[in-house]
């Protein structure tokens, strides 16, 4: 099978970096079509460089990456993306925010305003598949963060991405929110059949949402480690507290204790 996500051997230098030091070098990973993956790694290794890298937010100074069959070269239209802080515009109800990428991204550009009612529908039928069924017409400021949080996984999905990057999208929720949130991402990936790119410090999140887990080097980031998850699906959240499961997020510890010292 070729893979959907295709990072080879690529070097990254940001144009205003002081030290010259690339963010990522010699990176290589490959993702497969519906397939859970997550990036760990220490701070500053290259995980959102990686992203932004794989959505042609920025082009490899060496190297190729390849998003379904296609070099990128430009943003790339088939990615959906959620990031730790929803940045929701708050003079739009959360409906609105949903709808907010069909406005950009073709072809619902150009069918928005006749199909309205059909995206309104699909806005909420994703808002009922992560629970806030009935919520849309309130604005984002009256939602709690882990609602913010399930509003803009909603936006991420509205335009049916064939790819998803998640950027720490837990990162600030209370650790009972993060573990809800969990479930409707596993949900969600269950029921969308998308490719899902996860970056996360927490390695119980990454393990149990997973198939599989690339660890990263300290900068310049590189894939040091690769590890696939055989935990069956569904997995329950009992499983986060099974041996088995333990013993996975002792292993991943070990792999970025390694990383924080191998550049
Ligand atoms: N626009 C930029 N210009 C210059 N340097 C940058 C830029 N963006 C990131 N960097 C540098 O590249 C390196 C990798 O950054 P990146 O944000 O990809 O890391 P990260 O692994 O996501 O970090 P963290 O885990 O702390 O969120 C860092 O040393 C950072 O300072």
């Amino acid at each position: 099978m070729k893979p959907f996500v295709d990072i080879h051997d690529v070097t990254h230098v940001y144009a205003r970096a002081e030290d010259g030091l690339p963010a990522v070098r010699n990176l290589t990973l490959k993702v497969n079509e519906g397939e859970f993956a997550a990036i760990v790694g220490p701070s500053g290794c290259g995980k959102s460089t990686l992203m932004k890298l794989a959505t042609g937010l920025q082009f490899p100074r060496e190297g190729t990456v390849i998003v379904d069959g296609k070099q990128v070269g430009a943003p790339v239209k088939l990615a959906g993306m959620a990031f730790q802080n929803p940045t929701m515009l708050p003079w739009r109800t959360t409906l609105d925010n949903i709808l907010l990428p069909l406005e950009i991204v073709e072809p619902h550009r150009s069918r928005l305003r006749r199909h309205k009612a059909e995206y309104v529908a699909k806005a909420e039928a994703l808002l009922e598949q992560v629970g806030l069924k009935g919520q849309g017409h309130k604005f984002p400021w009256q939602l709690s963060g882990g609602m913010q949080q399930r509003a803009s996984l909603c936006r991420a999905l509205i335009h049916e991405p064939k790819l998803l990057m998640l950027d720490e999208p837990f990162g600030a929720l209370d650790s009972f929110t993060r573990e809800e949130l969990w479930c409707v991402m596993r949900d969600l990936h269950a029921a969308q059949k998308v490719t899902i790119i996860l970056v996360t410090h927490d390695l119980r999140e990454a393990a149990f949402l997973s198939d599989r887990i690339f660890c990263m080097s300290a900068r310049p980031g590189r894939i040091v480690a690769e590890r696939e998850v055989e935990f069956p699906r569904p997995r329950d959240l009992e499983i986060a507290y099974a041996p088995e499961f333990s013993a996975l997020v002792h292993e991943l510890r070990g792999h970025i204790a390694q990383a924080r010292k191998a550049a």
